[in-house]
């Protein structure tokens, strides 16, 4: 399997391409690369998958990806600045990247990998997955809007049963798996357990981020039931 050469830390990066974090992007980034190892693993089996990454950012995720086996992978970046340091990673994996400068909640998935990956809806999952450490002031209305393709099979989930990894503040992920009758219990916990068998994997310690966030962030998983 395909292996990144040695690169300069996403501290360097950071350093480098000057990438300070912006507040109204919700950036804090993930400097360890064991703990984006660790996120990138809860997504299963990514060999010869097509990924998609939300807001790779400085890369973290993005390298633990790309040394996971995948056939392909797109990231969907907002913030310019980043680009030049994808690239660079692009290179580095012999042009296995697709770096598309853009608004998550507006790009079209349903045209981003090879028709004949498309699957039933009851077959095995389609091998393409998502996975994004999300930004935060978007990971609610992504989600319901994601929530609605799986109904409409549309977006990323014209592929059939598409896998999602991705992080959710505390808040946000305790309402999606609140049970019936518990004070957490909302439209999210609805729509998220009639639609998808969510599964919590583990909490990120706030130290874990640069800078360190407000709220606790924890990866959940989204396969089916
Ligand atoms: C919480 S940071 C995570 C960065 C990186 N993945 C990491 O884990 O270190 C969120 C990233 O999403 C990007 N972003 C924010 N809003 C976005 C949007 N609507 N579409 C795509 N990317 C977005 C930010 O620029 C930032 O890079």
């Amino acid at each position: 399997m395909y292996r990144l050469p040695p690169l300069p830390t996403i501290k360097e990066i950071i350093k480098l391409y000057n990438l300070r974090a912006q507040k109204q992007l919700s950036q804090n980034f993930l400097l360890d690369l064991k703990l984006t190892e660790k996120i990138v693993r809860k997504a299963g089996n990514l060999n010869g998958a097509y990924v998609c990454e939300v807001g790779p950012g400085p890369g973290g995720i993005t390298r633990a990806i790309l040394n996971s086996g995948v056939e392909e992978l797109l990231v969907v970046e907002k913030d310019t600045r980043f680009i030049p340091g994808l690239k660079m990673l692009n290179e580095a994996s012999l042009g296995k990247m697709r770096i598309v400068h853009g608004d998550i909640l507006t790009y079209r998935m349903d045209r981003s990998f090879p028709k004949n990956l498309k699957k039933e809806w009851e077959d095995d999952p389609p091998k393409v997955h998502i996975i994004g450490n999300l930004p935060f002031n978007v990971s609610t209305p992504l989600i319901i809007k994601w929530f609605e393709a799986i109904s409409e099979r549309t977006g990323p989930f014209y592929y059939g049963r598409t896998q999602m990894t991705l992080t959710f503040q505390h808040e946000v992920a305790e309402r999606m798996k609140a049970s019936v009758g518990s004070k957490q219990r909302s439209r999210l916990s609805i729509m998220s357990q009639y639609l998808c068998d969510v599964k919590h994997c583990f909490s990120i310690p706030g130290r874990a981020f640069v800078p360190k966030p407000e709220v606790r962030i924890f990866p959940i998983s989204i396969p089916w039931l």
